[in-house]
């Protein structure tokens, strides 16, 4: 495994050049602001007529469109959605890269899946921040960062791999480490833990488990403390300590019901149902689902989004929260 740190990387590289963010979104504001605060220059290609504009000006950037941005650019960082970023390609990128250009990306989605294909003569990297870009631009300001992985999937000018160092130097990530990998690694690794742990795993734990509190006739007030509030307090241990730390600080009757009943809620099967879904990933079919849905106009994505806000977790937790101002960012 190779692990990068600031002393690693050199800023240099990128100083004198122009940074296209495009997008100004989760991870585009983080990067944009992070980028600029390390002293370098981003040109923040941004459509005008939304939320995201409005703040890109309120940074103090001037937007302007992403073939603009592309145009006067060294390196361009494509911060749109992976389901916009094919379109956007076509439509201002491809039209404005010149040999020597450095193309990036937070995610290899679209070059592992063939959806971007990109000409020889221009580097192609990837610095993918392992945490919702909130975090990515909170943990700058506070002097801290958040953990990326690298990738290299050109090297047109012998120098992808430095640049691509510098640029994660730039957004903090070098503060916590850079992890080398592949874009295939990333994009596979990422979106099963996307789907088994962190997002999908963990819903669906918090939700079975306020279900099943709920259907014995407990208060379903009291079921979206346990399942879902408290669970950001143990994760918290977690993150600081492991595991180890968490167990140390929860009672010994709580060590002693997780050490024994854990496994049976998330056993064996959970475990099959898991390698199947890393198959899905691996063969390319969740990535064809997924493109299809999108050009389907997003049937099954609207759908869920539907039954999954109408859940009485939910409304349950809307009531709660207002009762906790300082919960709200
Ligand atoms: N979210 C995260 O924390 C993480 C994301 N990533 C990766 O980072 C990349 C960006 O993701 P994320 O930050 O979540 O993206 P967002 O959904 O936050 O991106 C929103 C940005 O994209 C613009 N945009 C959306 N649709 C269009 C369109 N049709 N045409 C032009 N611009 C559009 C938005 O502009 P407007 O306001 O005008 O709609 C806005 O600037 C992805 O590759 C993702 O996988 C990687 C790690 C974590
Ligand atoms: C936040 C993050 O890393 C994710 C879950 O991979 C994403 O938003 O795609
Ligand atoms: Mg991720
Ligand atoms: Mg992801």
């Amino acid at each position: 495994m190779k692990i990068y740190y600031e002393q690693d990387a050199d800023l240099s590289l990128l100083e004198g050049k122009k940074i296209a963010v495009l997008g100004f979104g989760s991870q585009g504001h983080a990067h944009a602001q992070n980028l600029r605060d390390s002293g370098l220059e981003v040109i923040v290609g941004q459509r005008p007529g939304s939320k995201n504009y409005e703040r890109a000006v309120a940074a103090g950037f001037k937007p302007v469109s992403a073939a603009e941005a592309c145009a006067a650019a060294d390196v361009i960082v494509v911060l749109v959605p992976d389901q916009v970023q094919p379109i956007l390609y076509e439509e201002a990128i491809r039209p404005n890269l010149k040999p020597g250009k450095m193309l990036m990306f937070a995610h290899g989605f679209n070059i592992h899946f063939g959806q971007i294909v990109p000409p020889e003569d221009i580097d192609v990297t990837m610095v993918a921040p392992k945490g919702p870009g909130h975090l990515v631009r909170r943990e700058y300001e506070r002097g801290a960062g958040v953990p990326a992985l690298v990738a290299v999937y050109q090297d047109a000018t012998g120098k992808a791999l430095d640049r691509a160092l510098a640029y994660a130097k730039g957004i903090g990530a070098a503060r916590a480490g850079v992890i080398e990998t592949t874009f295939q690694e990333e994009t596979e690794t990422d979106l099963f833990g996307e789907q088994c742990v962190l997002c999908g795993g963990v819903s669906a734990l918090i939700k079975a488990g306020f279900e099943t509190l709920v259907e014995a006739g407990y208060q379903p007030e009291i079921a979206y403390f346990e399942c879902c509030h408290e669970l950001k307090l143990i994760v918290d241990l977690i993150y600081e300590g492991g595991l180890a730390f968490m167990r140390y600080s929860i009672s010994d009757t709580a060590e002693y019901g997780d050490l024994t009943r854990g496994p049976r809620v998330i056993g064996p099967a959970v475990k099959e149902e898991m390698k199947r879904i890393l198959e899905e990933i691996r063969s390319g079919q969740f990535a064809r689902e997924w493109i299809l849905e999108n050009q389907a106009q997003r049937p099954v994505m609207k759908a869920l989004r539907r039954r999954e806000a109408e859940h009485q977790l939910e409304e349950v937790g809307a009531k709660l929260r207002a009762m906790m101002p300082w919960l709200k960012k």
